[in-house]
């Protein structure tokens, strides 16, 4: 039976494509198509967020392999935001869109259990795959890989993360003059074994930022059974040419994820963007992840 990296990779093939997009809404930069910015009410507001990720859908879907939510956009209105990220999973899946839920959960075991049926069981919010917070060691992780979740779901843990204070903790060094995220690598490649699949990955992938490919070339020589989950690609400045070294040596591995540069990609191409209506609006969102799809595919 195939795993969860094994169902990615098959797509990865079809859609000749490593790319994924996340949805992170912002009312803020809605054109007025979607949203006068005279209303304010928590119904409309995630009403427009609807809209705005099924637009987004209907053109990315043939062209990507993933939509990665970022939770924290849902969250912040409460039961109508979730019940717009449920509505926006549903049709991802819809149009044959595997989804990795970007909420970066983790905690002691019997929390971990819920959290793992909350996003990779059979609850509402549950996608193909999640993103991981590894601070609580080894027993935050497990119960997301355990035989109780479908080997047909996967999870990220972070690792090394794009942001600029990355290393404050990730690069920290040992006693044993390794870092802290290199150690973290060991202990995952060790879990990762547990989940492997027919093309020689694991459910077990990290999360490792566009923006640190030296890190980057040292975890893909020690990680091999992981995928990169590579975030920081487009708005955080990480770059299409620097990317080679986070794919293995058949051009597999890593799913280049990109959200601002592609979902508001209008705003660069149109100066007047609160006045511009769908058309346009999708218009820039297919033609940047095109790029994308184009500038990956010839680095991999
Ligand atoms: O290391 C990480 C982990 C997660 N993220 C998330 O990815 C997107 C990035 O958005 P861009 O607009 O492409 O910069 C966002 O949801 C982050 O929370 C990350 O950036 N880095």
């Amino acid at each position: 039976m195939n795993n969860f990296a094994d169902l990615l990779i098959k797509e990865v093939l079809k859609k000749e494509s490593s790319v994924v997009v996340g949805l992170d809404p912002n009312p803020d930069y809605f054109p007025l198509c979607l949203l006068d910015k005279g209303q304010s009410d928590i119904k409309t507001i995630t009403d427009s967020i609807l809209a705005f990720n099924k637009m987004i859908i209907d053109v990315i879907h043939p062209h990507v392999l993933a939509v990665k939510p970022q939770l924290a956009y849902y969250e912040v209105y409460g039961s109508y935001g979730i019940y717009a990220l449920e509505q926006t999973i549903c049709y991802a899946k819809s149009k044959g869109l595997l989804v990795i839920n970007d909420a970066k959960r983790g905690d002691i075991g019997p929390t971990a259990i819920a959290y793992a049926k909350a996003f990779l069981g059979d609850s509402p919010l549950s996608g193909d795959a999640v993103t991981v917070n590894p601070y609580l060691g080894r027993d935050g992780i497990t119960p997301f890989l355990q035989e109780r979740i479908d080997r047909t779901k996967g999870i990220f843990v972070l690792l090394k993360t794009s942001n600029p204070s990355a290393s404050d903790l990730q690069d920290l060094q040992l006693k044993s003059g390794e870092k802290m995220y290199q150690r973290l690598a060991e202990t995952l490649d060790h879990l990762a074994k547990d989940t492997m699949g027919h093309y020689g990955y694991s459910n077990l992938g990290v999360v490792v930022g566009a923006t640190y490919p030296q890190d980057a070339s040292y975890i893909r020589s020690f990680l091999k059974h992981s995928l990169f989950l590579v975030p920081g690609y487009g708005a955080q400045g990480g770059k299409a040419e620097d990317l080679s070294c986070y794919f293995d040596e058949n051009g597999m591995g890593a799913l280049i994820s990109s959200t601002r540069a592609i979902i508001y990609s209008y705003m660069q191409h149109h100066e007047d963007w609160t006045n511009i209506d769908k058309n346009k609006i999708q218009e820039s969102i297919e033609i940047s992840t095109l790029q994308a799809k184009e500038e990956i595919n010839a680095i991999r």
